[in-house]
């Protein structure tokens, strides 16, 4: 059974046009990224996944049931994007809270050791780190077991250590056989902690498939030639440009028109041709959008 089912989802907030048709399914089991720039749509996407905000048309499945029914049975564990700590209350007071809520919670020292939290558990919530409290966050997300976690920019503000703790704990999780969905700003994480990437733009799915899938998606390459006094950007199929070390650096979804139009420029000067990184890609595929 899929854990995700996501018909023709759209939302709009007044004028503004936040998600707009999206369908897709997540199997049980998968890990998945959602990549997006600011205001692709991610955030509103889980909240309607999570059945927090009512879709203007569309439906959301969650193991074969509403969301608020896969909710009710303590299917599913969300860590939103903002959400506060109840003030003065200890690492364990709150799990020990959220452990008698759910009809099927994990004892409290494995949900405390999953996160990397053991040590802390008499700690009051003020005295934590910014990822010591997404870590908690995160314990209070899987302590009812939940057969989908739903994380929205988890790492977001963590530094880097903080953000390879955070993963390890998740993959431990994902390792359970668990069905895991994160909304991220950073390829890398999504590269190194999905199975299967989404690229959202503007409340639509541009790109779904495996990091290698999405970079195949566009035939994304890197052209790079000596650096001239020129506007790049106006060659074809140049997605972006940048200047690196005296050279002028174009992702290219269109290489050999690239090349050729160079050329005629008379600006091949040191050409080099390579292929591009998730990073071109996903820029290359929002810019092509655009
Ligand atoms: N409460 C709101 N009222 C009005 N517009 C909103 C509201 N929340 C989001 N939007 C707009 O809807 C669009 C989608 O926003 P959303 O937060 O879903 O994107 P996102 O991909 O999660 O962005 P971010 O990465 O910045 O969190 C954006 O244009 C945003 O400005």
């Amino acid at each position: 059974m899929n854990a995700v089912e996501l018909e023709k989802l759209s939302y709009r907030y007044g004028n503004v046009r936040a998600v707009e048709d999206v369908s897709l399914t997540v199997a049980a089991g998968e890990v998945v990224a959602m990549l997006g720039p600011n205001g692709a749509g991610k955030s509103t996407t889980l909240l309607m996944l999570l059945g927090l905000l009512p879709p203007a048309t569309g439906t959301v499945r969650l193991f074969g049931s509403s969301p608020a029914a896969a909710c009710a049975a303590g299917r599913v564990g969300a860590m939103p994007q903002a959400g506060g700590l109840l003030p003065r209350s200890t690492v364990g007071d709150l799990l020990r809270f959220l452990h008698d809520v759910y009809p099927d919670p994990m004892p409290i020292a494995e949900a405390l050791a999953t996160a990397d939290l053991t040590d802390l558990v008499d700690r009051t919530v003020e005295k934590l780190s910014g990822g010591q409290g997404q870590r908690l966050r995160f314990a209070m997300a899987l302590i009812g077991r939940p057969d989908l976690l739903v994380l929205d920019e988890p790492t977001a503000a963590l530094d880097v250590e903080a953000r390879q703790e955070f993963w390890a704990a998740i993959r431990r999780y994902a390792r359970q056989g668990r069905t895991v969905l994160f909304s991220t700003h950073y390829l890398e994480e999504a590269d190194a902690n999905a199975d299967r990437i989404l690229v959202l733009d503007r409340g639509r799915v541009i790109a779904d498939g495996t990091a290698d899938s999405v970079k195949r998606r566009v035939s994304v390459r890197t052209v790079s030639v000596v650096l001239q006094n020129f506007d790049y950007s106006v060659l074809p199929g140049v997605a972006a440009f940048a200047q690196q070390g005296g050279r002028a650096v174009l992702t290219s979804t269109d290489s050999d028109a690239t090349v050729l139009a160079l050329a005629e420029a008379g600006l091949l000067r040191d050409l080099e041709v390579a292929g591009a990184g998730l990073e071109e890609a996903y820029l290359a595929l929002t810019r092509v959008e655009a």
